[in-house]
């Protein structure tokens, strides 16, 4: 049995009754079932006269039927109206196994079965019980997956079976209250070694493999309304994945981390304590992207032998899977996470000087976006010692491409476009900036204005333009505003269409020819 195999049934897909909330603030926990229960003096753990020489683990619901059958009546029929303790005592049962159950699954996240009193077990290539003396043992359970303890004589319908611990459990009883009387007795039974809590999994050791066929019959006895396929699934469960059936952090304490750091610590134990390799979960739609963060994928990779049937269907979560690596420090992932910050920022520097910061540069601008000072590309701080150099000046790829490479020939070119769009029919829209007093509107609209007039202050400062491309861009934006503000059957669009087009027409013919433009 994989103890830390987070599962059952859980939210509305319960079978049983829904798994209690916990208290803690921060919790992920197996579904567990909340169940009645019930000392079963007359249902041994295992079968008192059970003698199986079969080779090998028995892992089929054929096999424990079987062996139940054979079971000497443990789970009988006909014991049935003498099994169930007092309602009194249930309801305290059920909390305590609960929390049996939980501190089980978060810290030892392994089963609890009974030891046999008086039960030898023979191993010699075969599984075999010699009971000399059956005790009647009290078969307690709370979950599929984690059983509490089981104690050997009872108390609250259990049976004492020698003389002198019913001479301690009486004598305890007149002086002390009945819980901590049977407390006491109990405890001693631990102490003298004759009551023993062991936590048991499907680890192919023959002893195991037959207390948990002992336990698969308590569960299945007292919890009548689970499917005994289930409680065999569940019991003999090694298939090493987990399900996360429930995933809460308390409303203001989330997105703080708390959540990743809950999952880190999970994986890490589900890995290292108990030997899982994946978790899958029915996320609920509103969860996916807190899983998907954790590594969760829609995606199912573990064959489906491994978990089909193993987890219940649930229709209001998609199914989720995780797998847990084998060596990540999932509880230390940001120390490693630092580590390699550095070491990669390390090679970084030997390799270049990108993480130097220099100051910034003094760019006021006047009139038309016009800088007040011309920079020189190489006087820009930074820019020589990240490799840049003076060749590689302008990155127009029409300067690289025509006689446009000094300052001169682009002005004279942009000069000579301009003109040519301000003697156009269609030019007159964009000859000056858009009034606001004609238009209150434009300026809500159009975000960057630009017009022919402010292009041609750019142009004759020589300082605007330093490349081609730059030029370009404010006359595409021009029509494009025009294009924005007014819709197709307007006159100002229908202008912006013809005079781009005469313009673009230009600007082939003048690359073409190397600046002969008219
Ligand atoms: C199987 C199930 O139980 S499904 C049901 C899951 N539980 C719930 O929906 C109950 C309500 N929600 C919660 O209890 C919590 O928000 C949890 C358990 C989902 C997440 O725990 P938190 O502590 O809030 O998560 P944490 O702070 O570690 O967040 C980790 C990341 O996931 C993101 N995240 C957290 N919750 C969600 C969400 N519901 N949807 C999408 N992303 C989320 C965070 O923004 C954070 O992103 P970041 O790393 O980019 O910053």
């Amino acid at each position: 049995m994989d103890a830390s195999h987070l599962t059952a049934p859980g939210r509305s897909r319960s079978s049983q009754s829904p798994s209690p909330s916990h208290s803690a603030s921060a919790s992920a926990t197996s579904s567990i079932h909340k169940r009645k229960m019930a000392s079963d003096d007359h249902a041994p753990p295992f079968p008192s006269s059970f003698s199986d020489t079969r080779d090998g683990a028995l892992t089929s619901n054929d096999d424990l039927e079987s062996i139940s059958a054979r079971g000497g009546g443990a789970d009988s029929d006909s014991e049935d109206d003498s099994e169930e303790v007092g309602d009194d005592d249930e309801e305290d049962y059920d909390a305590s196994s609960i929390r049996n159950f939980t501190a089980s699954r978060l810290e030892t996240s392994v089963a609890m079965v009974p030891s046999g009193r008086n039960t030898k077990i023979k191993s010699d290539n075969s599984v075999k019980i010699e009971s000399s003396e059956i005790p009647k043992e009290v078969g307690t359970g709370c979950s599929g997956n984690v059983a509490p303890p089981t104690a050997t004589g009872s108390v609250s319908g259990a049976v004492v079976k020698d003389e002198g611990m019913k001479n301690i459990f009486t004598e305890n009883l007149q002086t002390s209250g009945a819980y901590t009387a049977r407390e006491e007795s109990l405890k001693r039974e631990e102490e003298s070694g004759r009551l023993k809590f062991v936590c048991v999994s499907n680890d192919g050791v023959d002893e195991h493999m037959i207390w948990l066929v002992g336990l698969k019959n308590i569960f299945a006895r007292q919890l009548p309304n689970m499917p005994k396929e289930y409680i065999v699934r569940l019991v003999m469960d090694s298939q090493k994945f987990g399900e996360i059936a429930f995933c809460a952090i308390t409303a203001d304490e989330q997105v703080k981390g708390y959540g990743t750091r809950l999952m880190n610590h999970l994986k890490q134990h589900a890995r290292d304590v108990d030997g899982l390799t994946h978790f899958l979960t029915y996320a609920d739609n509103n969860a996916v992207g807190y899983f998907v963060k954790q590594g969760f994928t829609k995606e199912i990779y573990l064959e489906k032998e491994r978990w089909q049937g193993y987890i219940k269907d649930y229709d209001g979560g998609i199914l989720m899977e995780c797998k847990i690596d084998p060596k990540l420090p999932y509880t230390d992932l940001s120390t490693m996470i630092r580590r390699q910050r550095q070491a990669i920022d390390e090679k970084i520097r030997e390799l270049s000087n990108c993480h130097i910061v220099y100051p910034g540069i003094d760019f006021q601008k006047k009139e038309a976006g016009i800088p007040k000072k011309a920079i020189k590309v190489e006087d820009i701080p930074g820019l020589r010692e990240a490799g840049w150099t003076p060749d590689q000046y302008g990155h127009s790829r029409f300067k690289t491409v025509n006689s446009l490479s000094d300052q001169k020939s682009l002005t004279a070119f942009m000069r000579s476009l301009l003109k040519i769009m301000h003697d156009h029919p269609d030019s007159w829209p964009f000859k000056e900036p858009v009034d606001a007093r004609d238009v209150p509107d434009y300026y809500d609209i159009i975000k960057d204005p630009i017009d022919l007039k402010t292009m041609s202050k750019r142009v004759e400062s020589e300082l605007y333009y330093v490349t081609f491309d730059m030029f370009l861009a404010d006359v595409r934006r021009m029509f494009a505003n025009a294009r924005t503000y007014n819709s197709p059957e307007t006159i100002y669009y229908k202008c912006s269409t013809r005079l781009e087009s005469h313009f673009s027409n230009k600007v082939q013919a003048g690359l073409q020819s190397s600046i002969k433009i008219q």
